[in-house]
């Protein structure tokens, strides 16, 4: 039987960084991360790509696909869904692949009921006032729509206690280097009974 893949679950709150992370963890070869695509109702952003960044949906596409138990958790986020295709997720970790979910907490907690074996890390800003500077700066939401955002934070980080780790994002190289050192050593944990292992073990 082959060894299952780890499932991956980073959550953190809206501009502190998640997805600048994830970019510079999939850039690391010898993790051989795999993104799973959310599906969303947001609008996309400029530079956002149907099928790259998410799975844009009308809201009765995303309604069908949750009737349908297509989504393996999903989410009401500041007015918009979003959620986890379950397809890709099941195929991918039977082939032995690490999954990288980006994902906000209450999607996370669903994850982690079906999945309490995955590996659960919140992204932490260093203080509320850089995460305000980095949603301003990254120039993409409304006044408005920041207010709902760091409100919205402010829930998710009572809520990193629920995980396994929290690194905080003060440096992207530093925050990049400690969630693949996590990934590796959660790699090192799990061969102790690794599959692999029980051909050798059938000799003695
Ligand atoms: N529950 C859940 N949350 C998701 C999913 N995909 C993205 N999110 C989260 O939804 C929140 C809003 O995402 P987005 O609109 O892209 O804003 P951003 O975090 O500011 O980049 C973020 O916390 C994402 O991590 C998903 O499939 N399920
Ligand atoms: N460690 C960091 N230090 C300073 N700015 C950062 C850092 N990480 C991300 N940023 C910037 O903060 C903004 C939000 O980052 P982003 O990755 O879009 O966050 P999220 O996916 O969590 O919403 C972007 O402009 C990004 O360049």
């Amino acid at each position: 039987m082959k060894e299952k893949g780890i499932l991956i679950v980073l959550s953190g709150p809206s501009g502190v960084g998640k997805g600048t992370v994830r970019k510079a963890l999939f850039s690391e070869e010898e993790l051989s991360l795999q993104y799973s695509i959310s599906a969303t109702t947001r609008k996309p952003r400029e530079g956002e790509v149907h099928g790259v960044d998410y799975l844009f949906k009308e809201r009765v596409e995303f309604e069908e696909m949750i009737k349908n138990d297509q989504l393996l958790e999903w989410a009401e986020y500041v007015g918009n869904y979003y959620g986890t295709p379950v397809e890709y997720v099941q195929k991918t970790l039977d082939e032995g692949k690490d999954v990288f979910l980006e994902i906000e907490v209450q999607g996370a907690m669903q994850v982690k009921k079906a999945f309490p074996e995955g590996l659960f890390i919140f992204l932490a800003p260093p203080s509320l006032s850089e995460l305000r500077n980095r949603i301003v700066t990254r120039g993409t939401e409304s006044e408005d729509l920041i207010h709902n955002r760091l409100t919205a934070a402010k829930e998710e980080i009572e809520m990193m206690d629920s995980y396994d780790y929290v690194v905080e994002n003060d440096k992207v190289e530093h925050a990049c280097d400690k969630i693949k050192a996590i990934v590796t050593a959660e790699h090192c944990k799990r061969s102790r009974v690794a599959p692999r292992y029980k051909k050798l073990l059938e000799v003695e």
